[in-house]
This record gives C-alpha cells, structure tokens and sequence, in this order.
C-alpha cells in the first residue's frame, strides 16, 4: 500500500471499503483494528501513547485517534508518506533500521507506549515462501521495537501470516506477553492468509536473550530447541504448557508404574498398555528382594521393564507370568488371578488375543472419548451460532478466527445443497449443524468455501431483513394507505420525493397495490382528494411551492418579508418535507417499536398520531391552515421572519455530511438505519418550542367536530329566522290599511311569537318491573311520549343528581 491505489473489480464491491468511505478513513482496514479493539477489551480507549508500525495510509492512527483519551500521543511510521492527520505525528522510515529506533525514542522521550500496532506486509511481487518469510522478520522487527518502547502490561497487536513461522512466532510472543490470541476480524478477507494476533499485559523483562528477537533463532533453531530453551530463558521452574486432552495436573506423556503396584494390580493389561515404564520402589525394596531372586525375573525381563512401549506381544507375556509367579510368592490373591493363570499357562494364544483386545479396547475407548468432544464443541458452536442469528452476538464474539476459520463448524455451502438455508431463510432457525459430526468434520471433510462464506452470510441476512420487513408492512397497512395516498398526491403535484428512494414502503409489493386495504383506501380516498387538489393547486401554482411548503408560509410569521428571503422558499421546502418526514417516521418507529416489543399487541388497533390531528390532508380538518412542523423547521422560521438568517446561510446550511452519500452496494437494512439515526442535527431556539407549544396548545383546544357542527348548525337556523321575521314585519309595515298602532302591535305578537320557547312535549318515563321487563309495546295506561328505563338505573340516576347537588 502506501501509494494510492485505486481499487477496482471486486474490491471496488467490498462493502468494508464503502463504509471506510462514508466515515472519512483511508483504508478499508481500519475496521481491522475497530473490530480488534472492540473484542479485545476496547485497549485504544485506555492508550495514552500509541505507536503505530506500517502506518501508511494511515487509517489504524485515524482509529487511534478518534478512540484513545484526548491529547494522546499517536506516532505512526512507514517506508511510505502518510498524509498529515490531526493529532498524530508520522514520519518516514523503515522500522526494521536503526533509524527508525532513533526517531522512535526522540519522539517518545522519556514515555512509554500502552499500544504498539503492527500491520505490515512487505511489498509482495516475490515468490509465496519469499514473501511469509519476510513478513514474519516484519513480525519480529515489529515485536523488537514493542518490547523496546512497550509499557509494561502493554499492549501489541500485529498481523502474521499463516505459515512455518506461525507457531514460532506464537512462542516468543508468549514468553513476553501474559495473553497472546489469535484473531481474525470479520473485516479480514477470508482468502487472506493473514491473522492478528494481540498481545496483552507485557511482562516487560528485565534481562532479555537476544535469540528471542533474532531471526534466526526464532525461525530456524528454536523449532527444535523450544522446551528447554523456554526453561532456560524464562521459567526455568515451569513445567511444559498444558495441552487439549491431558488429564488435570498430568502434563507429561512419560507414566511410571512400580512393580509392587503392577503386581498387586487387578487389571495388569490396561497398566501394560498406558505406562511406560516399571520401576522398583525402594521403599518396598526388602518386600521384593524374594521377587527378584525368582528364576522369572531374569535381565531380559528386566529390561522390557525399563520401555513398555517399544515391547511385542511375547515380551508382555513374559512379563505377565512374572507377575503370576511374584503374585504367587507373596501370596497376592485377587479376581484375575485364576484367570490369569489360566490363560497364561493353558492358553497362551488366548492372552495374546486378549492383550491385543484390551489394547484396541483402550484405543477405542480414547476415539470416544475425543469424539464426544468434538461433538460438545460442535454443540457449543451451534448455541452461539444461534445466539447470532438472533442478533445476540456479532460472528466476532463466536470466535471465527485464526485456525477455525479452516475449520469452520459453520458450512453455508453444505447447508445449502442439504437444502437448510431455505428453511433457514425463510426465518425457520434450522441449524446448519447435523447430529452427525462427519459432516462437519474439522480433518478435511468438511468443504467450507471462506470466499463465499461471508457473502452467503451476508445474503442470508438481507433474506431475513426482507422477511422481517414484509412481516412489518404486512401489519401496517394503515401506514402503507397513507404512504399510498401522498405517493398520489406528490405525484399530482409534481413531487418526486427521493428521500423515500429504497425505502420500506417503496417496494413493488407496495406499488403494486397487492395489498386489498390499500387499492381499497385508494379507490374511497380519490373524491376527497380531487377536491383538495383544487383549493390546494391554486396555493401551489402562486408560489410555485408543493402544498407542504405553501402551507408552512401561510403562517402569519411570514406576513411582509421582502422577496429575497421568499427566493429561498425551495430550500426551506425542502427542510421543511425533511421535518415533516421525520415527525412521520417517529410516529411510525412508534409503532414499529410496539411491534416489536410485544407480539400480543397486534390484536389492538394503533391510532398514528398522523390521522386526525397531525395530517392537514385529512377531511376533518380540510381548510385547517394548521399545520405542525419540528423544531428545527420553526426556528428557521423565525430566523427568516426576524431576518436573522440570508437566503445564502440557508441554502448554504443545507449542506451537510449526509447531503451527498455515496450508498451504492450498502445492505439496505444499513441505508436505513442511517437514514433514520443519523441525521444532521440543527440547532433549535427557545422561541420556536414556545411556537409550537402555543400553536398545539390553540389546537388541542378547538371544539370537537361535531359540537362545532351542531353550533354552526344553531346558528345558521337563528339567522333563518331572523330573516323570515324580517320579511314578515317588512310586509305589515308596508300594509297601508293599517293604523301605525295596530301595525306596532302585529309586529310585537310577531316577535313574542319567534322568541317564545317551544315546549318541549313531555316525555313520561315509565322503569320496566316484572313483567313489563323485556315486553316490547306500549305499557298500560301510559299517554303521550315515554321512555322505558331500568329500574335499577333510574334510582342510580336520580342519586347521582343529588349527589351533584349537594357538591354545588
Ligand atoms: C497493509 S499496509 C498498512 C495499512 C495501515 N495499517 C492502514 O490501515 O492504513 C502495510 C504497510 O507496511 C509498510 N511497510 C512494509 N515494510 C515496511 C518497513 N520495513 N518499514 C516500514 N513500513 C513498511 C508498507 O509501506 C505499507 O504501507
């Protein structure tokens, strides 16, 4: 690397190259070192000084900067130019130099590093041998220049090669660090035959041997030498690591037996086929004198004692009649001791057998043993694999990494020709795994392809995203009939809003209207739309605003702004549909959210806040110039009312680091995210809360519609009759026969007659008892009007009136 280079084919495709992208790194493999620090206990957030090996371009500093305390020191080197970053100090230099050490402890003065990160790859063009070998010097130079400036308990991180040099290298990282872990982060292209190894807790040594860091020790000698030399240089009193398969507190693979114990013993086979040796204790030395004069313990006999393992079936069947014959002089009596002398002097063929069984059986029994093993690793593996496709658990946390990336207990391609994925993807939890471990054998069976591996995973998840979405909308089909609606009416207007581009509900199956409840709502929604359109249109045509806008300048704050703020209109518009989708996306997280929280809610009906009293398109408030936007949008507002702000600021204000995303080749479920998450936030003033609270405030408190009716209803009949009463006294008065008195009075009856009040025709109220209970038909002896009651709620009805009576 270190020169730009410029990706093409199916790097240009990575996905971890796009997000490296979007957030400003220089490389993609900045997610390396996110995703290392993440699973290794988040080591950068306590780094105060950081050095940084192989740097260029030098996406790992910008990580380290962003993650470690303020006012850290980041130093990164390479052979290559880094580009200045804030707070880092780089330089150019090959780190396997003295130059470089120099400049290093210039730098660093008198600290000490908490990290030294390494992610060098020699400038590859050579042979693949060429190439690990050199990496792996890389490896060594790198660890020499850690194990120089590295605090102790510090940390080092450096990427290795699969190669010979692997274990090698693993070993001496071990005698300087408490925890060495191989890693491979899922960010690491599976065809890459690196792995990151992190080192933690430096032991930070006094003395060192030089071996440990050169080289040729390390690669060439120390394969052979590595027990002794390890004892030597470090620990000399440490006992050989402790290995998968040992039993507790048993690290050695050389077993003695005493010969009064092989005597004594009931089962002689299993101890000739497990130990490797018998001695003869001295403590029991006189007890055995006898034995060892017997004419059976010859020097041949003695000899097959002293290496169990290398002995034929002949030489263990002279050692089991020498067990015979010392049992026999010490008089040890036991289960197999007829047996035994049975087989060993009738059948000696059939001990031989025997022998050879027992051995296989032993054999068998460890086979098992290991299989069952396997198999409870493999169990392990599918609860935490299971655990992540529930989004409990990132692949990270599995541990899919170094060695088990070969080994992967986890086969997509198996899965797919047995036919589970589908079952998989269609949400059912089938496991990949089979009850049978041969399918998934770690020694070479299993055919796990790492190039597809991830981008199966992958396909796999926006299988699942695409069902939980579908689950979603399937549910919302209110929201979808609202989607619909205003897709037709910004289509009506000329809109197209690109914001909804990739959205949940800009799917074919939404489009289409497969969906019954939204052609449905379509087809009722058409007539109170077309009258919209013409009242609105008129709006929208004057402006040339969308209806959205229009309808936010109709507020009176607007009233007398001069035409250079009003050019700005579009802007605003556009900020204005902004805000008005995210209040539209609120109120459907709110239901999404309830959705998801709690499955028995879906009986209930969920009333979106948008219906009546938020969405100005509604019948019920057709006319209503109120319309609620954000904050935000209210406080721009009022920045251009108050002509805080020019038509510049705005349309300069609009661009931001979400304006212009490049989201091509992202999984839609990460579009959306963003989209939802990260936004720009713009500041908000006091007094654009205060106008929105006012403006709520002013709505909440209209009457409800249908007492407005009923008022307007009374109205209009009173300024009926007014006008019938005018016309009638304009007559009387126009009536030349009449006396003005008599006029006068006509005109008075006329008035007492309009304001008398009309009584109402009483209603009698008859409570059902008895029989009259549930008998339809008018009750005996009841003229006129009446109404049935219950009994029973007439008595509480009338206590209730008393009660109220008493309280005023
Ligand atoms: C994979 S890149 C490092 C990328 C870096 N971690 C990042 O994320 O930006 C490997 C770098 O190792 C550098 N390199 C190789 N040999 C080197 C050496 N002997 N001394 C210094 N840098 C070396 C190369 O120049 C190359 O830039």
């Amino acid at each position: 690397m270190g020169k730009s280079e410029k990706k093409h084919g199916k790097g240009r495709l990575d996905h971890y190259y796009r997000l490296a992208k979007e957030k400003g790194y220089r490389a993609r493999s900045s997610f390396k070192i996110v995703q290392i620090n993440q699973k290794f206990g988040h080591f950068l957030e306590k780094s105060k000084v950081v050095i940084d090996l192989c740097a260029a371009p030098g996406s790992w500093c910008q990580v380290a900067s962003q993650l470690c305390p303020v006012s850290s020191l980041i130093i990164g080197v390479d052979l290559a130019a880094i580009k200045p970053l804030p707070n880092v100090i780089t330089f150019v230099s090959d780190i396997t130099t003295e130059h470089c050490r120099a400049q290093l402890r210039q730098h660093m003065k008198t600290w000490k590093a908490d990290t030294v990160m390494h992610d060098g790859a020699p400038n590859v063009g050579m042979a693949w041998a060429q190439d690990a070998f050199t990496q792996s010097e890389l490896v060594l130079q790198s660890l020499k220049l850690a194990v120089e400036f590295l605090t102790q308990g510090g940390t080092f991180v450096t990427k290795v090669f699969r190669s010979k040099d692997y274990n090698n290298l693993m070993w001496v990282f071990q005698q300087f660090f408490d925890k060495v872990e191989a890693t491979k982060p899922p960010s690491s292209r599976n065809v890459s035959a690196e792995i990151f190894v992190v080192c933690r807790g430096f032991k930070a040594p006094k003395k060192i041997d030089p071996r440990l860091l050169d080289p040729k020790s390390v690669f060439e000698e120390l394969a052979d030498e590595t027990p002794n030399y390890e004892d030597k240089v470090f620990n000399p009193e440490k006992k050989k690591r402790k290995r998968d398969g040992y039993t507790e507190g048993d690290y050695t693979l050389y077993h003695t037996v005493t010969a009064m114990e092989f005597i004594k013993t009931d089962d002689p086979i299993s101890i000739l086929g497990s130990k490797n040796k018998i001695i003869f204790d001295e403590k029991v030395e006189t007890e055995l004198k006898p034995v060892k004069k017997l004419p059976q313990t010859t020097d041949e006999i003695l000899e097959c004692f002293l290496d169990l393992k290398v002995l034929g079936k002949k030489d263990f069947r002279h050692i089991l009649k020498w067990r015979l014959a010392a049992r026999e002089l010490l008089k040890v009596t036991g289960a197999d001791d007829e047996d035994d002398k049975d087989e060993v002097e009738v059948e000696p063929i059939d001990e031989e057998e025997q022998i050879e069984k027992e051995l296989s059986s032993l054999q068998e029994k460890e086979k098992a043993k290991k299989k069952r093993e396997k198999r409870r690793a493999n169990e392990r593996k599918q609860k935490e694999i299971e655990r992540m496709q529930m989004n409990m658990t990132t692949p990270m946390d599995i541990g899919i990494d170094a060695g088990q990336q070969e080994q992967s207990l986890f086969n997509l391609k198996v899965a797919e020709r047995s036919g589970k994925l589908n079952s998989l993807t269609k949400g059912k939890k089938a496991m990949v795994f089979d009850n049978d471990p041969g399918e998934l054998d770690n020694e070479g069976e299993s055919d796990y392809d790492t190039d597809n591996a991830d981008e199966d995973l992958e396909a796999e998840l926006d299988n699942m995203y695409n069902a939980y979405k579908e689950r979603r909308n399937e549910r919302d089909a209110e929201f979808k009939a609202k989607k619909l609606r205003e897709a037709n009416d910004n289509e009506w207007y000329g809109i197209t809003d690109t914001n909804h581009e990739g959205s949940d509900y800009d799917n074919e199956e939404y489009i289409n209207g497969d969906d019954n409840d939204v052609s449905s709502d379509d087809e009722d929604d058409d007539e109170s739309i077309n009258k919209l359109i013409s009242t609105l249109e008129k709006k929208t045509k004057e402006g040339h605003l969308s209806r959205k806008a229009a309808v936010f300048f109709n507020d009176p704050i607007f009233d007398g702004l001069d035409d250079t703020v009003i050019e700005s209109k579009p802007k605003i518009e556009e900020i204005v549909s902004e805000a008005e989708e995210e209040v539209e996306e609120k109120t459907h997280n709110g239901f999404e959210s309830s959705d998801e929280e709690d499955e028995s809610n879906k009986d209930f009906e969920v009333v979106p806040n948008d219906g009546n009293s938020w969405d100005s398109e509604d019948e019920d408030n057709k006319g209503s110039n109120i319309d609620i936007v954000t904050a935000e949008a209210m406080t721009l507002a009022h920045s251009i009312a108050l002509k805080q702000k020019s038509k510049h600021d705005i349309i300069d204000e609009g661009y931001n680091r979400t304006s212009f995303r490049d989201r091509d080749g992202l999984p839609d479920w990460f579009i959306e995210d963003e989209d939802r998450h990260s936004k720009f936030s713009k500041p908000i003033t006091k007094e654009a809360v205060e106008t929105i609270k006012a403006k709520l405030k002013a709505f909440n408190d209209r009457p409800i519609k249908k007492v407005a009716e009923a008022q307007a209803r009374k109205k209009y009949k009173a300024s009926q009759r007014l006008e019938k009463l005018k016309k009638k006294s304009d007559l009387i008065n126009e009536d030349d026969g009449r006396s003005e008195k008599e006029k006068a009075s006509d005109i008075q009856k006329l008035l007492r007659k309009a304001t008398k009040k009309k009584e109402r025709p009483k209603v009698t109220v008859v409570a059902a008892r008895g029989f009259n209970r549930g008998v339809s038909g008018r009750p005996k002896g009841v003229k006129g009007r009446y109404k049935m009651v219950d009994g029973t709620m007439k008595k509480e009805q009338r206590s209730l009136k008393r009660i109220k009576k008493k309280m005023s």
